[in-house]
């Protein structure tokens, strides 16, 4: 039978990238994406900005939401500390499957936990799991009605400590308009817009990034 996508895209991974070199394992994904089959990955151009705050957080614990294929958190990975940990959430198994495949190219996996299951049902776990305090960087890049659900699950599992950052793809396109009102009309956020595109296209879509004030 046909393969799929994420099977295409870890191909062109094993095919173009070299093991254990994450800058190749990205450059690889965009290569194929721009050029072969586009994909939901966060991208080159949106990429950019997620290593800018990044490294401006230098964050020990990290959460991403909607692990996809792993380029997001092979870009993120591969600037962390060496003891810094990503938690990782991805909802569809076929998605996860590969992941750790292009997580694992790039040599990362000790940085990163994947986690196959439900944001919902493993938000609240998060701190017993992984004995982690506080979320110092939370990228949202999963089903984008959930963004709203999950950021007040984190807060309510009190996840948050004054400093820790939001970053949310695709707040233009595909959308997340609820989150956006929250985000931006509530009293415990400092929150700026990324213009951007929407990945590999001339779309627009951008990044919101927003300050957890306490
Ligand atoms: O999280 C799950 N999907 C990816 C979420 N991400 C997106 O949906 C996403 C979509 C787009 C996008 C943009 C334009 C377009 F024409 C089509 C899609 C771009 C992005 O940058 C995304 O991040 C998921 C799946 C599933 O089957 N089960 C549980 N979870
Ligand atoms: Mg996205």
């Amino acid at each position: 039978t046909r393969s799929t996508r994420p099977q295409r895209l870890l191909g062109a991974v094993q095919k173009s990238a070299t093991r254990g070199d994450p800058c190749s394992v990205v450059n690889a994904i965009d290569q194929f994406c721009r050029h072969t089959e586009w994909a939901m990955n966060v991208g080159d151009e949106k990429g950019c900005i997620l290593d800018s705050v990044v490294s401006e957080v230098n964050p020990a614990t990290v959460l991403e939401l909607g692990t996809y294929c792993g380029y997001s958190t092979v870009r993120i990975a591969r600037l962390l500390p060496p003891h810094a940990k990503l938690i990782t959430l991805e909802f569809n198994p076929d998605f996860a499957a590969i992941a750790r495949q292009v997580i694992a190219w790039a040599g990362m996996e000790e940085k990163v936990h994947l986690v196959e299951g439900a944001s919902g049902e493993w938000i609240p776990k998060i701190k017993e799991q992984f004995g982690v305090k506080a979320l110092d960087l939370v990228f949202l890049d999963h089903w984008k009605d959930q963004y709203l659900p999950d950021t007040k699950l984190i807060e309510e599992c009190g996840l948050l400590r004054k400093g820790s950052v939001l970053l949310a793809d695709n707040v233009i396109f595909p959308g997340a308009p609820q989150y956006l009102e929250y985000v931006r009309s509530s009293q415990q956020y400092e929150s700026q817009y990324f213009k951007s595109h929407l990945e590999y296209t001339k779309v627009e879509d951008g990044l919101e990034k927003s300050v957890f004030l306490g």
